[in-house]
C-alpha cells in the first residue's frame, strides 16, 4: 500500500528556474493496485516515481509504503520495497555485468548480510526457467553481457529483476518508450504478469493513452504537479483515447484561462 498526503517538491527554490514540481499530491493506492500515470511534460509525473522511490525529499507532506513512514528515508533504504524500471534500458541493470549476475543482484537487494552474487547451480537453474518463460531466448544466454541485449531483452530482463527482489512496488517510468511496438506489446503482458502474479503495487508512468486505459486497475492525471484525474472502475472502462485527450485539452485550456486572469 502506498499513501501520499499533500506531498509538496520544488526545485531550485528562490532561483529563476524556481519549478513547483508537486503542489499537494495525495494519493491512497492500496496493496496490489496497478495504477498508470499520465500527463503533460512537465506534470510532475516523474518527480512523484522519484519521491516514493527516496531520490527526491518533498519539502512537505508524508509517504507511507505497507504503513511504514518512509518520508525520510534515502533512496538505499527503500531499496528493499521498491523495485524500478526506467525508459532508459541501460538504466536499472548494469551492463558490464552478465545476466545472471544482474539477476543475483536483484534477488539479494535489501538483503543486508548476503552478498547476492553467489552463484550455485540451483540459482543458475531458477534463472533459466524464469528466463524460457519470456520466450526471447536468453536462458541461453545467462552468461551474455547485459550491455550486449537489445532494448527489448533488456527491459524484460529489468521486469524480472523486479520480480526477483523483495519489494512490494513496482514504479516504472515510460519503461517502453524507446521499443518498438511490437516489442513494447511484449514487454506490456510481461509486466501484466509480473504485477498479478507478484501482487505488486504498481505506478506506471506512460504517454500512451492506449497503454494507460489497457492496463492497468486506475488511471490518474497530472497536471502542473496536482493530480486532475483519477478514474477506476466502470467509469474508466467505458473511457476512450478521444475522451482522455478532450481531457487534457480541457485542463490545459483552465490552466490558460487561470493564466489570463493572473495576467489581466
Ligand atoms: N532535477 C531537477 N532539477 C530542476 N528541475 C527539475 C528537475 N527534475 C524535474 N524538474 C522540473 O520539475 C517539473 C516536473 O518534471 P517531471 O520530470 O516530474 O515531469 P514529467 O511529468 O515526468 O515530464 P515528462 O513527461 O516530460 O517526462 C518540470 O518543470 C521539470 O523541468
Amino acid at each position: 500500500m502506498i499513501r501520499c498526503s499533500d506531498l509538496h517538491l520544488t526545485f531550485n527554490r528562490g532561483a529563476p528556474t524556481e519549478r513547483l514540481a508537486l503542489r499537494g499530491v495525495t494519493l491512497d493506492i492500496p496493496a496490489g493496485e496497478f495504477v498508470t500515470v499520465i500527463g503533460s511534460n512537465g506534470a510532475g509525473k516523474s518527480t512523484l516515481l522519484n519521491a516514493l522511490a527516496g531520490d527526491y525529499q518533498p519539502e512537505s507532506g508524508a509517504i507511507t509504503i505497507d504503513e511504514q513512514d518512509v518520508t525520510a528515508w534515502p533512496s538505499h533504504r527503500r531499496a528493499g520495497l521498491v523495485a524500478r524500471v526506467f525508459q532508459d534500458p541501460l538504466a536499472g541493470t548494469c551492463g558490464d555485468m552478465t545476466v545472471e549476475e544482474n539477476l543475483a543482484l536483484a534477488a539479494g537487494r535489501g538483503n543486508r548480510r548476503g552478498f547476492g552474487l553467489a552463484l550455485d547451480a540451483g540459482r543458475r537453474d531458477r534463472f533459466r526457467d524464469t528466463l524460457r518463460d519470456l520466450g526471447l531466448g536468453l536462458e541461453n544466454r545467462l552468461g551474455a553481457q547485459m550491455g550486449l541485449l537489445s532494448g527489448g531483452q533488456r527491459q524484460s530482463v529489468s521486469l524480472l529483476m523486479a520480480a526477483l527482489q523483495p519489494s512490494r512496488i513496482l514504479l516504472l517510468d515510460e519503461h517502453t518508450a524507446a521499443l518498438d511496438p511490437k516489442t513494447a506489446a511484449m514487454v506490456m503482458g510481461l509486466t501484466d504478469r509480473i504485477v498479478r502474479d507478484q501482487k505488486l503495487t504498481t505506478l506506471m508512468v506512460t504517454h500512451s493513452m492506449r497503454h494507460a486505459l489497457d492496463h492497468g486497475d486506475r488511471t490518474i492525471m497530472l497536471h502542473e504537479g496536482r493530480i486532475v484525474l483519477d478514474i477506476a472502475g466502470d467509469k474508466r472502462k467505458g473511457l476512450t483515447v478521444q475522451d482522455l485527450l478532450d481531457q487534457f485539452a480541457r485542463v490545459r485550456n483552465e490552466a490558460l484561462d487561470d493564466d489570463k486572469l493572473l495576467l489581466g
